[in-house]
């Protein structure tokens, strides 16, 4: 008997005492907040509160200016940040497909992934395995963000960082999309959702983070 091993289940984020600054404006001002590792977190609140400044903190691809930011207990000065970043994807406002199909997209990401990981990663998104060998820029609007959602998918992380996914989107590709989206989170993965469109808050929604002259508040 080698003993017990910690089975790491806290895929929490937790900010203390964090602080961004722009130019001579507090962003984020001492803000305290958890978010959960189950359902999907939505950070809500008007246009330039921090939202997505915020959501970078949580991927490293911004740094607080002073405070601390931790995932599953760690600090994330502390992890590898390429780690960090596979356990921790991101998908952006704006869809940013790679030039070449959608394999290569997704070769992109997982250069080994094998054909039935490849198919297996579409269907999560409903993208239909003819789309393949289709060239990216010929896809539509959500056929294009559900691929980069694939494309975040097929490394496996363990938490996804959405950033108002489907503001470009029409209402029948959005709501294709919070579907994939809802369904990833039922089978147990993170997910934080900046967003602003409130009815599409309430139907996603597990939990709301509202951010606020600074503040963070639940
Ligand atoms: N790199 C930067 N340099 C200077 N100011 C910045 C930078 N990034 C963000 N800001 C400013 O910080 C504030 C917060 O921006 P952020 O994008 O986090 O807000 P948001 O809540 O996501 O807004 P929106 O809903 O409009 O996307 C804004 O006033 C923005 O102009």
């Amino acid at each position: 008997m080698w003993g017990t091993l910690a089975i790491v289940t806290d895929r929490s984020f937790s900010l203390r005492g964090v602080v961004v600054r722009r130019g001579d404006r507090a962003v984020l001002d001492d803000v305290d907040a958890d978010i959960p590792s189950d359902g999907i977190t939505v950070l809500w609140g008007p246009s330039g509160a921090g939202k997505t400044t915020l959501l970078r903190l949580l991927d490293r691809l911004d740094v607080p200016d002073a405070g601390t930011v931790s995932y599953g207990g760690t600090p994330l000065d502390d992890l590898d940040v390429l780690a960090l970043r596979r356990r921790v994807g991101m998908v952006f406002q704006r869809a940013t497909p790679f030039a070449g199909t959608v394999r290569d997209n997704l070769a992109v990401a997982a250069p080994d992934a094998d054909d039935d990981a490849v198919r297996r990663v579409l269907q999560r998104v409903s993208l239909d395995a003819a789309l393949l060998d289709r060239d990216a820029d010929t896809l539509s609007g959500g056929e294009v963000q559900r691929m980069c959602l694939a494309r975040t998918l097929i490394t496996e992380p363990e938490a996804v960082l959405l950033d108002e996914p489907t503001s470009a989107l029409d209402e029948g590709p959005r709501r294709t999309f919070e579907q994939s989206v809802l369904e990833l989170a039922r089978d147990g993965l993170t997910v934080v959702w900046v967003g602003h469109d409130e009815e599409q808050v309430r139907r996603v929604a597990d939990r709301v983070l509202h951010v606020s002259e600074g503040r963070v508040t639940t």
